[in-house]
């Protein structure tokens, strides 16, 4: 039987830079945009031709890419080798793969280790699917000549072919693989692979977003974790904060950042240590991750928008920022701070938020209506009475906070010489701040020209969606969703047409 698991895409509302040095945290929310992975036995029995059973076949379909290819994987030593020099590669799947075996062979007993030697040797046919959202469709909005709305994103099939960034349109040399939209996709992907093997393998078993309130498969995440972090930073050849993978796993949260030196063993294995042995060292680490419960305050909603101006490279605005930190230590330093304090202040008055909705509802549902529909010079008269004062004081404290954090991220930008909130985003910031309904409106993440993010009040995300039309940005349809890794019930294209046929009404 086929298994299918999810992990979501994020966006990085705070803490972009700092989160990369521990203690800083960052809040991450996870969204609705979410990768796929489906494994299935590639064959129905046991291979003849697995010689000494020292091999199986791994087969690995990506349907947006239109590739398809096959993989042998050694069950001693598990290195993983393409079938033929032809074959297309994908290293965050294939370390995913590597690891997930590994970490079962690690934690299985003599009798488990035979049963997954037999299911192993039955082969791995491996599915990836990423929703979308993950992928730029501006240049066939406009190649159809559609508005650059929403609604024109909504007529794209799903999981639809995804375009490669063939054009030198930009300057060419930065640009990633494929025209993405910054929601991390690798870390979706790896984090959906390596899910799914694991429950496939009888590693974990993971639950189902749909029959839970409270998440009880924590360990099991933790396995995830480990794993899907590992895999995704040697694929990757550095490692970064982890955010991403974090959020892929346990959904929205306040995360602070692994210890880098956990997984240094695996650094040294790439060249010298073979991976059972390094697999206990990862299992064993101290992970010292933190990860507390953070999401949106109700009745908020999460926007994105891209600005099609082709994105910019992390890892060169992170390289630009570190230089500055080693050359301007005093003043980089300041900046830093009064970052890390604008960053607090938001995220004290979100906390504050979830709490008055928890404790006064009524009121707070009141004023988020009120304010809803008024810019927020005007929030201040919808406080007729201390409870609802109360929430309009938070309110107005968040968006001072983001205004901080704007403040000091393009202060560090001009430093470090890198448009890290750009003068076009500015503009387009400042416009957003100034609708109604707007509470926050920034650049997530490194920030540059890769996307903007807004948080609205009730239901004028709408307004948001317009100006940003007429700015040239198109407004997203990914939403906040603040759950993690999940199993699924079927293959997610099955779903969509399961779906859209139950949305049939016969009269
Ligand atoms: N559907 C897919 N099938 C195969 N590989 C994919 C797919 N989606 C993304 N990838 C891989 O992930 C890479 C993008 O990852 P990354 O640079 O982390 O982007 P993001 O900003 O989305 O995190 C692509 O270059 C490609 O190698
Ligand atoms: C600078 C950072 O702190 C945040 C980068 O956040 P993004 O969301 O911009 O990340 P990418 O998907 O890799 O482009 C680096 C890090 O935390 O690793």
């Amino acid at each position: 039987m086929a298994i299918v698991a999810s992990a979501p895409g994020k966006v990085l509302m705070t803490g972009g830079y700092l989160i990369l040095e521990r203690p800083n945290p960052g809040l991450v929310l996870s969204t609705n945009a979410r990768f796929y992975a489906i494994i299935k036995p590639l064959h129905h029995q046991i291979q003849s031709h697995t010689w000494a059973w020292a091999w199986t076949d791994v087969k690995l379909t990506s349907p947006q890419l239109s590739r398809e290819s096959m993989y042998k994987l050694a069950l001693k030593n598990l290195t993983i080798q393409p079938a033929s020099s032809s074959e297309a590669r994908n290293p965050f799947v294939e370390y995913a793969v590597q690891y997930s075996v590994a970490a079962a062979y690690a934690t299985f007993d003599d009798n488990k280790k035979d049963l997954l030697q037999k299911l192993l040797l039955q082969g791995l046919d491996i599915t990836i699917l990423g929703c979308n959202d993950f992928y730029s469709y501006r240049n066939e909005i406009e190649r159809r000549g559609f508005p650059l709305t929403p609604e024109s994103l909504a007529i794209i099939p799903p999981f639809s072919p995804i375009t490669f960034n063939t054009d030198d349109a930009n300057g060419g040399d930065s640009k990633p693989e494929v025209a993405k939209t910054g929601l991390g996709s690798s870390a979706a992907m790896t984090t959906a692979v390596v899910a799914a093997l694991l429950h496939y393998l009888d590693v974990v078993k993971l639950s189902s977003s749909k029959d839970q309130q409270e998440r009880k498969d924590i360990a099991d995440l933790d396995m995830v974790h480990k794993i899907a972090q590992t895999a995704h930073c040697i694929a990757q050849g550095k490692v970064g904060s982890g955010f991403d993978v974090s959020s892929a796993v346990y959904g929205s949260h306040r995360y602070v950042r692994f210890s880098p030196e956990v997984i240094s063993s695996t650094q040294i294995a790439a060249n010298v240590l073979p991976l059972p042995e390094v697999i206990t060292d990862i299992l064993n680490g101290n992970w010292d991750h933190d990860r507390t419960e953070f999401s949106l305050p109700p009745l908020m909603s999460l926007l994105l928008g891209e600005p099609g101006t082709g994105g910019s490279s992390t890892p060169s605005m992170v390289g630009a920022v570190k230089k500055w930190q080693k050359s301007d230590p005093e003043k980089s330093l300041d900046t830093w701070i009064r970052l890390s304090e604008a960053n607090s202040a938001l995220e004290v008055q979100l906390n504050l938020l979830r709490k008055l909705a928890k404790e006064q509802w009524d009121a707070y549902k009141s004023v988020i209506e009120g304010c809803s529909i008024l810019r927020s010079d005007k929030w201040i008269e919808q406080a007729s009475e201390p409870n609802k004062g109360a929430v309009i004081q938070a309110l107005l404290g968040a968006k001072d906070a983001m205004l901080g954090i704007r403040y000091h991220m393009r202060l560090m930008g001009e430093a470090a010489g890198v448009p890290i909130e750009p003068e076009s985003q500015t503009q387009l910031l400042d416009a957003t701040m100034n609708l109604e309904g707007v509470l926050l409106a920034g650049v997530p993440g490194a920030g540059g020209f890769d996307a903007v993010f807004a948080v609205t009040l009730g239901d004028s995300s709408s307004n948001v969606t317009k100006i940003w039309s007429s700015f040239n940005v198109l407004a997203l349809l990914v939403k906040e969703d603040p759950f993690g890794v999940s199993l699924e019930s079927a293959d997610p294209r099955t779903n969509e047409i399961t779906s859209a046929v139950s949305s049939i009404h016969i009269e």
